[in-house]
C-alpha cells in the first residue's frame, strides 16, 4: 500500500510518520519539497502529484492553523483549508484512494455544555474554523471514501502549542492570566496519529462502510487556565530546577482577553461514534500531558 502523508512536519504530521509505517511505503511531504508538491497553496501542483503518485490513500496533516492570524489571511486559510482539501478529494476520488483528513472543534459554535457529536449543526465563529468546515464539507460533497478527525487542543512535544507557550510565560513573568470559562480536551498528536493508523487499518478492510466524520479527542475534559495550571504543576514535580517565576495563574474570563478570532466556549467532544465503531478506549488527556512534559523537560 502506498500512502501519500502531506504536512509532514506538523505536529500530527510528524507522529504520522512513524504510525503509518507499519502500514506500507510512506511518501512524506512538506509545503517545500520538490520535484514532488506538497504545497497545499498550490492545488494544481499539487494535483500533479497526487496523479503521479498514484497513492491508495492521502493523508493531510497539513493546514493553516494560525487562528488569530487567519482572521487578516483568509484568502491563505481558505486555499489551504479548504481549496486544496477540494482537490486532494477530487483527484482522491478519481483513484479510488481512501483521503484521511484532521478538523477542529472550531467548527461550532461553543453553545451550550454538552459534548458535540458529529452531526450536530455547525457554526463556526472565525475564518480559521469556516475554511476548516469548508474543508469537511468539500470531502463530503466529492464522494470520496474518507475518515476526517475533527480533534481539539493539540500538543506534541514536537512544534509550537498553548502547553509550550505556557511553559515560555511562566519563565518570563509573575503572573500569567488565562481563559477559564472555554472547556475541552487538549488532545497528543501522538494519540491522533496511532487512532488514524489504526482506523485506517479497519476502515479499509470493512469497505467504505466506515466512511465519514469522527470526533477523536482524549478523555475528560479542562479549561485552558486549569490546563495551564496542570502544566506548570506537573513541570514543577518533573524538573523542580526549572525557573518558572509566575506563581500565579489568575482565572479570567473571555471578555478579559481579547483577540481578533473568537472561540467556542464550549470545545468539548463527544467520542462515542470512534469508540464505539473502531473499539477504542481513549486515555485520560492528562496521561498524554504528562509524557508529554516528562520527554521535552
Ligand atoms: N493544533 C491544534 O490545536 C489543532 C489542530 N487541528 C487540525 O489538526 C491538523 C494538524 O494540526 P497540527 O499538526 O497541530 O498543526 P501544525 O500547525 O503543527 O502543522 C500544520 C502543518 O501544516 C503545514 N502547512 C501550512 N501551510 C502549508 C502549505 N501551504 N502547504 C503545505 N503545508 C503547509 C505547516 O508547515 P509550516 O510549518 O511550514 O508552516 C505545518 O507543518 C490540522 O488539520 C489542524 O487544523 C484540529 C484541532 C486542534
Ligand atoms: C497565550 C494565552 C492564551 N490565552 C487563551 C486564548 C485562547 O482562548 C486560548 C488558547 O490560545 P491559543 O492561541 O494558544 O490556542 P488556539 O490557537 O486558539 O488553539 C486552537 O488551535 C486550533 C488550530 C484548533 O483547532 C483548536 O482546537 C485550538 O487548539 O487561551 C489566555 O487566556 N492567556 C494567554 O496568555
Amino acid at each position: 500500500m502506498k500512502i501519500l502523508l502531506l504536512g509532514k512536519n506538523g505536529q500530527v504530521g510528524w507522529e504520522l510518520q512513524r504510525s503509518l509505517l507499519p502500514l506500507g511505503e510512506v511518501v512524506a511531504l512538506d509545503r517545500a519539497s520538490a520535484p514532488l508538491c506538497g504545497d497545499l497553496l498550490r492545488p494544481e501542483a499539487l494535483a500533479e502529484t497526487v496523479r503521479a503518485l498514484a497513492p491508495d490513500v492521502i493523508v493531510n496533516a497539513a493546514a493553516y492553523t494560525a487562528v488569530d492570524k487567519a482572521e487578516s489571511e483568509p484568502d491563505a486559510a481558505r486555499t489551504i483549508n479548504a481549496e486544496a482539501v477540494a482537490v486532494l478529494a477530487r483527484e482522491a476520488k478519481a483513484l479510488g484512494a481512501w483521503l484521511v483528513h484532521y478538523s477542529t472543534d472550531y467548527v461550532f459554535d461553543g453553545g451550550g455544555e454538552q459534548p458535540w457529536q458529529e452531526d450536530q449543526a455547525t457554526g463556526p465563529l472565525s475564518v480559521y474554523g469556516q475554511t476548516k468546515l469548508e474543508g469537511e464539507q468539500q470531502i463530503a460533497a466529492s464522494g470520496v471514501k474518507h475518515l476526517i478527525f475533527r480533534t481539539s487542543w493539540v500538543y506534541a512535544a514536537r512544534g509550537g502549542n498553548f502547553a509550550k507557550t505556557m511553559l515560555r510565560l511562566a519563565q518570563e513573568r509573575d503572573k500569567l492570566a488565562v481563559i477559564d470559562d472555554q472547556w475541552g480536551a487538549p488532545t497528543g498528536a501522538d494519540l491522533i496519529a496511532d487512532v488514524t493508523a489504526h482506523a485506517l487499518r479497519t476502515a479499509m478492510a470493512s469497505g467504505d462502510d466506515l466512511s465519514g466524520i469522527y470526533h477523536l479527542v482524549a478523555g475528560g475534559e479542562t479549561t485552558w487556565n486549569r490546563y495551564a495550571r496542570f502544566v506548570l504543576e506537573t513541570a514543577r514535580k518533573i524538573n523542580p530546577a526549572l525557573n518558572l517565576t509566575a506563581q500565579e495563574v489568575q482565572a479570567v474570563d473571555t471578555s478579559a482577553f481579547p483577540t481578533p478570532a473568537r472561540r467556542p466556549h464550549n470545545s468539548r467532544l463527544n467520542t462515542h461514534k470512534l469508540q464505539q465503531r473502531f473499539a477504542l478506549d481513549l486515555p485520560d488527556w492528562q496521561t498524554g500531558v504528562q509524557r508529554m512534559l516528562q520527554e521535552i523537560l
